[in-house]
């Protein structure tokens, strides 16, 4: 199984997205994604073809929000959906194989949903956050353990997401924490990144 940390980029943080993906890798970070609403999908691909062999490198997944088509013609690593982003099992049998594929699940009653062939998943908010303002209810950490145990996958816990954290979602069962801030916006992501990491007790 892949390793606890899992970064998503913000184009409105100071640091530069590729700086910010850079170093979350070096960081440690087992999963990047790139989040960007507003990039064109030209630019977005620039950018993915750019980091690919940088993270794979540094045995770092490379991961697209929202953009199944950039994902798909740029061979990232693999595409994260939420609930209003598609049809899982539809996107599933265009991925080749190989392909990751993450949803995000926000209740109970979308983790009894969840499709075949969907890889891991991205659930909250555990706590309301900035980052998203369009996000639902949040559900703290006795919601994420209830759809911890239907979901049945590997979980990722988001939404304000920070130090001092792990031991809350480990007594889940969530393998790790999917964050924003916490690193975009610390004074040194490749730092936080890494201690973060150190919290899961990992080197
Ligand atoms: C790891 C992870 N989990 C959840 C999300 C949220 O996805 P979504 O609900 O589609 O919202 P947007 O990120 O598209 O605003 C995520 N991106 N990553
Ligand atoms: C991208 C995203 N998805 C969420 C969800 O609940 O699905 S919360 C979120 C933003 C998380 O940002 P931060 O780590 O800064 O709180
Ligand atoms: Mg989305």
């Amino acid at each position: 199984m892949r390793g606890p940390i899992y970064v998503i980029t913000d184009p409105g943080a100071a640091l530069p997205v590729v700086e910010q993906a850079r170093a979350a890798a070096r960081g440690g970070a087992a999963w990047v994604q790139l989040r960007d609403k507003t990039a064109s999908d030209g630019d977005l691909a620039t950018l993915i073809r750019l980091l690919l062999p940088e993270m794979a490198a540094l045995g770092t997944l490379l991961i697209v929000n929202d953009r199944v088509e950039v994902a798909l013609a740029t061979g990232a690593h693999g595409l994260h959906i939420g609930q209003g982003d598609g049809d899982a099992a539809a996107i599933r049998r265009r991925m080749p194989p190989g392909m990751i594929l993450g949803l995000s699940v926000e209740t109970v009653a979308q983790a009894r949903l969840i499709p075949p062939g969907v890889d891991y998943i991205g659930a909250g908010p555990v706590r309301a956050t900035p980052t998203k303002s369009d996000h639902a209810t949040p559900i703290g950490f006795d919601g994420l353990a209830k759809i911890v145990a239907v979901a049945a996958l590997p979980t990722y816990a988001i939404g304000g997401m920070k130090s001092g954290d792990a031991g809350a979602v480990r007594a889940t069962g969530a393998i790790g924490m999917a964050v924003v801030s916490s690193v975009t916006r610390a004074p040194d992501p490749e730092a936080a990144t890494r201690a973060l990491l150190a919290e899961w007790g990992m080197p």
